[in-house]
């Protein structure tokens, strides 16, 4: 079925597109309106995570400012808009749960405001008569098919131990850092491991929108004593992006006793956020006291040489052979995180198969021209020294010489804060391109920024010229 609103969609998307792209990724999707939802339907898994990586902003920005009363769900299934209409009647029936539950599995709502956190795949929804989710697991995300570098060894190893003791060794744990760097990816192999050593463990992974969702659907429905035993029986409760949390009260309310009730009871709870947890405006000073029981791991994005090795793990998991030389053009190029990373490898492998041609060096510049010259334009370290050199009237040999007098380590700390504000170096290269030093000394400066900024209007001040002039 092919509504009016899909209609336009598609003009505008065979506009902005090539004819092969929009012919090869779009004219083969299938469409199933509702009031509320539109579903599209793709022939196999990699078509639907190529459409959510490459198109799926395109078609939701269209959608919503086209159809902006409705606030219509694009969700993205495999397989045809016939069949999962015979899996929404069955849903609809109790009795009948088989086809929904596979329709569930391949399913992933997406609304404008919730696409990137809902984007997931969560493949191991089992079916059941719970209206909550039974375990959500990616099986596909292990400590297998994690690389391990400097930037996330601490945080493997703390996985890998939760893993092994759940509820013992630290409760819980909290892993933080920026996005797509592996912190649902580590949380899923937790689960995974547990699993795997006790298939019986009740483990609950979820997204803390779907928790406040839950939780919304339960009062809704005076089902809140449902919701309260489900959550408070689990072995493990994984739950991702805490910082969603932040000025829900009612939501943090009832996280805060389900947390407390796990925790009393040494059963394992694992979060993520996307920053230092003591730093989410919004969020309650007794939750944030109780991450802080276990142990608070950070993820920073990974240096050179492993976004190389993770490229060559993934091309090798595809069965793709990558040129050692085309792995490090490509990690040279894309250093802000590993679903980039990721994204720019699949496609390149996507265009290799089009078009039949060998993945060479010359053939991934042209594959990923778009993706570079979008990266050359990042703000560079070197121009970040340049300018608060200036602005401090100090020289940018100060900024990386040892000198330790206020007069200079004020700017360096401005500075490298700046970097890492504003460009996707991690914290190793920006100590590196400050004389070599430590990321730890990296960190430290990043948080005493902060601190100032708060103390001082004047280095409030200096912070916002600088960032207006770098920004401009
Ligand atoms: N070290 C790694 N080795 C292999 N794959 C990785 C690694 N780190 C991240 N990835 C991959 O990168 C993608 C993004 O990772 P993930 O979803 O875990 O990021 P995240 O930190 O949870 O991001 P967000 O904050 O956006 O939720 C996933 O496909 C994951 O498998």
């Amino acid at each position: 079925m092919s509504s009016s609103l899909w209609r336009d969609c598609l003009q505008r998307l065979q506009s902005e597109l090539s004819v092969t792209e929009f012919n090869t990724w779009i004219k083969p999707l299938q469409v199933r309106e509702t009031d509320k939802e539109m579903a599209l339907f793709a022939p196999n898994p990699f078509f639907v995570d190529w459409i959510r990586q490459q198109y799926l902003d395109r078609i939701t920005e269209f959608v919503s400012a086209k159809d902006n009363s409705r606030n219509l769900h694009i969700s993205l299934h495999v397989g045809h808009a016939d069949i999962a209409s015979q899996g929404a009647s069955n849903e609809a029936n109790s009795d009948n749960r088989s086809s929904a539950a596979a329709i569930a599995q391949t399913s992933q709502a997406v609304s404008p405001a919730n696409h990137r956190n809902f984007n997931k795949p969560t493949y191991n929804a089992h079916s059941g008569s719970s209206a909550f989710p039974q375990n959500n697991l990616n099986t596909k995300f292990t400590f297998n098919n994690f690389v391990e570098g400097k930037s996330n060894q601490l945080a493997r190893a703390a996985a890998e131990q939760v893993a092994e003791n759940p509820g013992v060794s630290y409760n819980p744990l909290l892993i933080y850092g920026g996005v797509g760097l592996g912190k649902t990816h580590l949380m899923h192999s937790v689960g995974n491991l547990i699993l795997k050593d006790k298939p019986d463990s009740k483990i609950v992974y979820l997204h803390s929108e779907r928790f406040m969702a839950n939780m919304v659907k339960a009062l809704q429905n005076n089902s809140m004593d449902a919701f309260k035993n489900y959550y408070r029986s689990v072995d493990a409760l994984l739950i991702d992006d805490i910082q969603f949390f932040a000025n829900k009260g009612r939501t943090q309310e009832e996280f805060f006793h389900t947390f407390n009730n796990l925790i009393e009871k040494n059963k394992q709870v694992i979060i993520t956020c996307d920053r230092y947890p003591k730093e989410i405006e919004g969020l309650e000073e007794r939750l944030k006291s109780r991450f802080g029981w276990g142990l608070t791991v950070a993820i920073e994005p990974p240096d050179l040489e492993t976004r190389v090795a993770i490229l060559m793990s993934k091309a090798n998991h595809s069965n793709v052979e990558l040129p050692h030389e085309v792995a490090f053009f490509i990690a040279k190029r894309i250093r802000s995180n590993v679903r980039e990373l990721e994204g720019a490898l699949k496609r390149v492998i996507a265009n290799a198969q089009f078009t039949g041609r060998a993945i060479t060096l010359d053939f991934v510049k042209d594959a990923l021209k778009d993706l570079i010259a979008a990266q050359d334009k990042l703000i560079s370290i070197d121009n970040i020294q340049k300018t608060v050199a200036s602005y401090y009237k100090i020289k940018v040999s100060d900024l990386l010489s040892k000198r330790r007098s206020r007069s200079i380590t004020r700017p360096r700390q401005m500075a490298m804060s700046l970097a890492k504000k504003l460009t996707n170096h991690s914290l190793p290269e920006i100590g590196d391109a400050f004389g070599g030093r430590d990321h730890t000394t990296v960190l430290h400066a990043c948080r005493k920024v902060e601190e100032l900024k708060n103390e001082s209007v004047d280095i409030e001040e200096d912070y916002s010229n600088l960032l207006r002039t770098l920004s401009t």
